[in-house]
């Protein structure tokens, strides 16, 4: 399978400049969310899980044909609570008619990463919107409850090595489980909305106890209300990840960097973009002054 993205001339920057802001006013407006986590944490959901289906071997899945539009795609399990995120687009898709699904999740996940004081990612346009027969079938997501080789197993499907693994899963440093949507609970009062190294110092400073939860999932706990799953403890479990989690737990900055540049891979993946496609790094509202 082969997608290019497609170059809209008629669209510049500003174009999409606009919905990035249309995006962040939204997020900083609807605050009290999901007790005041608010919508950045699940919207960063959404870009990943759009693109969590890709398959390097046969270039299938990914972000390009916005299949997260279609109620298969939405009926894997994994995806339980990401209706929430798609609802928050509605009236996006409604003011913007002319972006296609899969360039405006992705661009809600850029934009949430940067107005939570995350690292700024390259964003760029092209995805065009695939008919309902294209969605992958449902099972691509991975599963919380899994060790370091399935951790590995995984990210190499999506074309991605050790330190893009746990810069990627890094993101858990946002919003939180609930029982209702994966069956995994907590992490209480420590769930952040601002993106930043916490996950990784509380994978090395915690006490880490594995219970049984109220669902009857197995989760690490710490005393202080925090939880990492199965497939986040790996990373301390296994020592080549090991490493890379003490590095970003001490360095921030190599951790933004990291995180920067494997995200827009991983919203990227199975892409082939053009050399005349743009490559945009947008303005948070703050750096607008708005
Ligand atoms: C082995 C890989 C991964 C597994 C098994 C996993 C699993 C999960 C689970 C079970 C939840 C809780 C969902 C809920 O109950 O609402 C969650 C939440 C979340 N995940 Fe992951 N995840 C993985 C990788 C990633 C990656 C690569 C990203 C982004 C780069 C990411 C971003 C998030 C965010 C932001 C939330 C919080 C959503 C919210 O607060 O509503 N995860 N993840
Ligand atoms: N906030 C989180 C943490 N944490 O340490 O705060 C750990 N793991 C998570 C997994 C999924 C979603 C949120 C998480």
């Amino acid at each position: 399978v082969v997608h290019i993205a497609a170059v809209n001339k008629d669209r510049s920057f500003d174009d999409y400049q606009r919905i990035y802001n249309t995006i962040a006013e939204k997020i900083r407006e609807e605050d009290e969310y999901d007790g005041y986590i608010g919508y950045g944490p699940i919207l960063v959901r959404l870009g990943w899980h759009s693109s969590g289906t890709y398959d390097k071997n046969d270039n299938t899945g990914g972000s390009y044909g916005g299949t997260m539009r279609f109620k298969l795609e939405q009926s894997d399990g994994a995806n339980n609570g990401l209706g929430n995120a798609r609802a928050f687009m509605e009236p996006i898709l409604k003011e913007f008619p002319w972006i296609s699904h899969g360039d405006l999740y992705t661009l809600g996940a850029v934009c949430a990463v940067q107005e939570l004081q995350g690292p700024k990612v390259k964003w760029r346009p092209g995805r065009v919107d695939m008919p309902e027969d294209t969605t992958p079938k449902n099972g691509r997501l991975p599963d919380a409850a899994n060790g370091a080789d399935y951790v590995r197993n995984f990210y190499a499907r999506l074309n991605m090595n050790d330190r893009e693994a746990v810069a990627l899963t890094g993101a858990h440093c946002l919003g939180r489980t609930h029982l209702k949507n994966s069956g995994f609970d907590g992490p209480w009062g420590a769930a952040s909305n601002s993106f930043t190294n916490e996950f990784f110092v509380n994978l090395l400073n915690e006490q880490w106890k594995l219970q049984k939860n109220k669902a009857g999932n197995m989760q690490y706990d710490s005393p202080k209300g925090y939880m990492m799953l199965e497939t986040d403890y790996a990373l301390v479990q296994d020592p080549a990840y090991l490493k890379i989690v003490k590095e970003f737990a001490n360095n921030e900055g190599a951790f933004f960097k990291e995180f920067a540049s494997c995200f827009q891979k991983l919203l990227e993946n199975g892409i082939d973009y053009p050399k005349d496609a743009p490559t945009y790094v947008f303005k948070t509202l703050d750096e607008q002054d708005l």
